[in-house]
């Protein structure tokens, strides 16, 4: 991609141009100006983290923000830049302004100390060749009515509450349970923000889609505390053989197996309804293990989180190993380049890490877009040197350092930003 064309430049756009980043984004993104839904759904990018291309006139040719995340990753936590709103303006495409913004975005990551940058890729093609890897995927299922599943000791001695959604009185409780059903799993981002935890839980009708409004329905033990949440609408609809409505679960996660069970159970057996929209699943979720019979329910696995690693050797040494291992990593990185050359990455199973410069030659040649598609423990590579992705040097045995890359915990994002 040729240097941006003269005239325009990459800046850190301050807080009081937001709109005009909005103004770009609903025309990258085909959005619609509804005040009706704006009164109601924050503008959830901090204003300090925003960036843009300008064009020669002083306008925005694209622009772009990002979130502070602390993103979990295999045994620890790292910071990380959730890059979000990426937009161009259609007629400035192609002349290399996301190009410009992404090197702007990873040298102020790069400033702020963070060690990866994270994002949702809208289109699948855009982003490996900025050393961002797939390092996650998502299940969906479209579950029929009824669908049996396997018991769960303690499951029926819960009790399921339902009420509308409300977006003052919900926001802390959905918020707690999301943190804690998720704790211990790679790339589960927590809503750290007040304007991201609202944002879980406001429903405008415009968003709808001919939906209720939304629900709640929260599993309580003996107790009477909360073990487990689902926010869901249903979408009327019938047919000659009678009412077919479609539950659309936004978001349905619990603290353990049992409760899993309960809420499930209770999402698969409303009256009147016919099917039900799962949401994003991690692709270990308990329930892809509990139905009896998963076929009928048409598991489709996608992109997730897209990961790239801002700092190698820091990174590597956030998180921790699933075995031990020794080994030198020889990494590419044409845009960061303080990344690229050999590292050396010693490990115990769970234990210390030491990452270091090393000489000579590397055991495993790797693009850092590969790096970071490893990272997060949900791809191997195993499988990415089968796919002629990782180079391994002749006699080394990959496999061990496969193992160690992996984490038992599916990696995954359970909500979009
Ligand atoms: C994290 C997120 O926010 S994801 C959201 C991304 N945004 C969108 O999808 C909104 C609609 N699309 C857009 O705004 C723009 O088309 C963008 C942001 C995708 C691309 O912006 P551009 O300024 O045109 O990209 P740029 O000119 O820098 O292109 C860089 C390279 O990426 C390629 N590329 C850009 N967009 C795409 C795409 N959608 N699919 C495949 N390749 C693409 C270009 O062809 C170019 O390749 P080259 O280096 O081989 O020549």
């Amino acid at each position: 991609m040729p240097p941006l064309p003269d005239g325009y430049r990459p800046l850190a756009l301050p807080a009081d141009r937001a709109d005009e980043m909005r103004a770009v984004s609903r025309l990258a993104f085909a959005g619609t100006l509804d005040p009706a839904v704006e009164e109601v759904v924050p503008f959830s990018v901090p204003t300090d983290r925003l960036g843009a291309v300008e064009a020669p006139d002083g306008t925005l040719a694209g622009a772009h923000g990002s979130f502070a995340f602390t993103m979990p990753v295999p045994g620890g936590s790292v910071p990380c830049a959730g890059l979000t709103w990426v937009g161009v303006r259609p007629e400035q495409r192609r002349r290399g302004v996301l190009t410009a913004m992404i090197d702007h975005h990873l040298a102020r990551c790069v400033e702020r100390g963070e060690r990866v940058s994270a994002l949702f890729a809208a289109e699948t093609a855009i982003y490996g060749r900025f050393g961002y890897g797939c390092a996650a995927d998502d299940v969906r299922l479209t579950l029929p009515r009824r669908a049996a599943l396997r018991p769960v000791p303690g499951a029926d001695a819960l009790t399921v509450r339902l009420t509308h959604l409300d977006a003052e009185e919900h926001a802390d409780l959905v918020d707690d349970l999301h943190r804690r059903a998720g704790a211990g799993r790679p790339g589960w981002m927590t809503r750290d923000s007040a304007a991201l935890r609202r944002r879980m839980v406001v429903d405008p009708p415009a968003w709808r889609g001919g939906t209720e409004a939304m629900l709640l329905a929260t599993v309580h033990d003996a107790q009477g505390a909360a073990r487990g949440y689902a926010t869901f609408a249903r979408k009327e609809g019938w047919e000659p053989t009678g009412p077919a409505y479609t539950v659309r679960v936004r978001e349905a996660h619990a603290l353990d197996a049992a409760a899993t069970h309960a809420l499930w159970s209770f999402l698969l057996d409303l009256d009147l309804t016919s099917t039900v929209e799962s949401p994003m699943l991690p692709a270990d979720h308990p329930l892809l293990h509990l139905l009896v019979d998963p076929r009928p329910a048409g598991p489709r696995l996608a992109d997730n989180l897209w990961v790239r690693l801002v700092d190698v050797p820091a990174a590597l040494a956030a998180r921790s190993y699933a075995a031990d291992v020794d080994v030198v990593l020889d990494v590419r990185d044409d845009r960061l380049p303080a990344n690229a050359g050999t590292w050396r990455v010693r490990a115990t199973a769970h234990g210390d890490v030491e990452v270091t410069r090393a000489d000579g030659p590397g055991d495993v040649l790797l693009d850092v877009r590969e790096l970071g598609a490893a990272y997060l423990g949900g791809r191997s590579l195993t499988a990415m040197a089968r796919a002629g992705l990782v180079q391994v040097r002749d006699g080394y045995d990959v496999t061990g350092a496969a193992a160690a890359f992996g984490w038992p915990v599916a990696p995954v994002c359970s909500w979009v930003f």
